[in-house]
């Protein structure tokens, strides 16, 4: 089981350690024992089937959170942020409340804190000084949540003497991120521990494995945020999209004979029913209609009463749920999965016309996402329809969507074109947007994976 790497760092030569080591002895008046640090991703293809059991093919990318750390026994968790936004915090480590109604930053720190912890049985655990420095533009589907909960683990596990694989460590962050309030499914968590620079990766679950994508080299990835912004935790989106899944496997486990509360996953049922993608779509069709369905048809269906759906198939956030819509949001997991088995496929036998494929995949994961999941928004159409007319063979939403980036593949000797036209298309026709163009469209390469650097 491989662990994560521990390296050197040069703040002399690494002007941006340079300059969160200057931070932290400012805040603290002493250098930092070492850094963490943990990437973003973007979603090449597969939204939203994480979390019903489906693989997904994410590469990491540049942007990260940089932890700079000193521990003591002084039993206090202290954090400062370089980003002036994120106001400094302070609290006892044996005493971690967080906050899922208001979710602060912080909090995300004390996921990955208090999910290493209790992981790891730690009973006196070290106390933490700690400089947070983060790249990830926030709520824009890039991770910087995941990022960050992901550094704190790490943090917390160097500090306290532990050793898990990345392995052990995706699967505790995937679970801890949850401590906030989203019932995510483990991709961010993942690509942040096991990326490899050069490569994306195919994300399988239960049980947890990457294996590389060999992207095709006459295209490149880039990154555009509509710079719409929705919190996943303050909001019930995300969540409900979840609970809809769920009870849309529920109820196609019960009706066709399986002990449906066994099941939350799409992925489960398929297989305990023994059926293909294509198969599970029709299942979809003769099972479910396109009508959103009511609360009480739900528990109708399921024969239980409001209280025990809530127990059985609900979260916190979506327990005055009214209507859940179930065909279309199936038909997107079960499509959407598909496209992702037709994607890697595609890579590993390299056609002459792969990157149409790829491109026309992405185009059709759009749509889906867009109409069949309703997790886009507007802007967000706006801008990969922009995308599309500028050269992109293939764009989408990336991440968890109602707003932040689109992902586009573009042939690489366009790039530059691309991005003029994208630029004078989209940002340079609001005027909040013209100034910051460089950090929200940009051609990204797939990064490595978390680390612990010394210097
Ligand atoms: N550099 C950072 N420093 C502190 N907190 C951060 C940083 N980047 C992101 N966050 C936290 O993560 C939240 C965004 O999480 P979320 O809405 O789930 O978006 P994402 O899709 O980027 O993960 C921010 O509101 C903030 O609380
Ligand atoms: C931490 C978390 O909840 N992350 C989930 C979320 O990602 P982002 O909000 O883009 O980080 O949405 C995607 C949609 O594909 C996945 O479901 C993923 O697991």
């Amino acid at each position: 089981m491989e662990n994560v790497p521990v390296g050197k760092v040069s703040v002399e030569i690494n002007s941006r350690y340079g300059r969160i080591k200057d931070k932290f002895m400012g805040s603290y008046g002493k250098k930092p024992d070492y850094y963490a640090r943990a990437s973003g991703r973007v979603n090449l293809i597969g939204e939203h089937i994480d979390y019903c059991g489906y693989s997904v093919l994410p590469m990491a990318i540049e942007q990260d959170v940089i932890i700079a750390v000193s521990s003591n026994d002084s039993g206090r968790l202290q954090l400062v942020n370089t980003n002036m936004e994120y106001g400094m915090f302070e609290c006892d480590i044996n005493d971690l409340s967080i906050n899922k109604e208001k979710p602060v930053w912080h909090n995300y720190f004390l996921c990955g804190l208090k999910g290493l912890l209790e992981h790891c049985k730690v009973t006196s655990p070290k106390g933490l000084q700690c400089v947070v420095d983060g790249t990830i533009p926030k709520s824009a589907g890039l991770s910087s949540s995941s990022a960050l909960v992901c550094c704190a683990a790490l943090v917390t596990m160097h500090a306290n003497g532990q050793a898990l694989s990345k392995k052990e460590l995706s699967d505790m962050c995937a679970h801890c991120e949850r401590f906030i309030g989203t019932e995510g499914g483990g991709m961010d968590q993942a690509i942040s521990f096991m990326a490899n620079k050069g490569t994306a990766k195919l994300i399988e679950f239960n049980p947890l494995k990457s294996t590389d994508v060999e992207l095709p080299e006459d295209v490149v990835f880039v990154i555009s945020n509509c710079c719409v912004e929705l919190n996943k935790a303050a909001t019930s989106h995300f969540n409900i999209r979840v609970v809809e899944c769920r009870l849309a496997s529920q109820i196609i486990a019960k009706t066709k004979g399986l002990k449906w509360r066994e099941f939350k996953r799409f992925a489960d049922v398929q297989k305990a029913l023994g059926l293909t993608l294509d198969e599970a779509i029709n299942v979809v069709k003769e099972i479910l209609h396109q009508e959103p369905y009511t609360k009480e048809e739900v528990c109708g269906i399921l024969e239980v009463t409001v209280d025990e759906l809530a127990q059985t198939s609900l979260s916190a956030n979506t327990l005055d749920v009214k209507t859940f819509k179930l065909h279309d949001r199936a038909t997107h997991v079960f499509s959407e999965a598909n496209r992702v088995l037709q994607f890697k496929k595609t890579c590993d036998l390299k056609p002459a016309d792969a990157s149409v494929v790829l491109g026309n995949l992405m185009k059709d994961s759009h749509t889906s996402c867009r109409d069949l999941y309703q997790c886009s928004c507007d802007d967000l159409d706006r801008l990969v329809d922009i995308c599309c007319q500028s050269g992109a063979l293939g764009s989408r939403l990336t991440g968890a969507g109602w707003g932040g980036c689109a992902v586009s593949m573009v042939p690489a000797n366009q790039v530059d074109s691309f991005i003029k036209s994208v630029t004078e298309k989209y940002y340079w026709k609001d005027d909040r947007l013209k100034e910051k163009v460089t950090e929200n469209l940009f051609a990204t390469q797939p990064g490595g994976g978390a680390a612990i650097y010394l210097e």
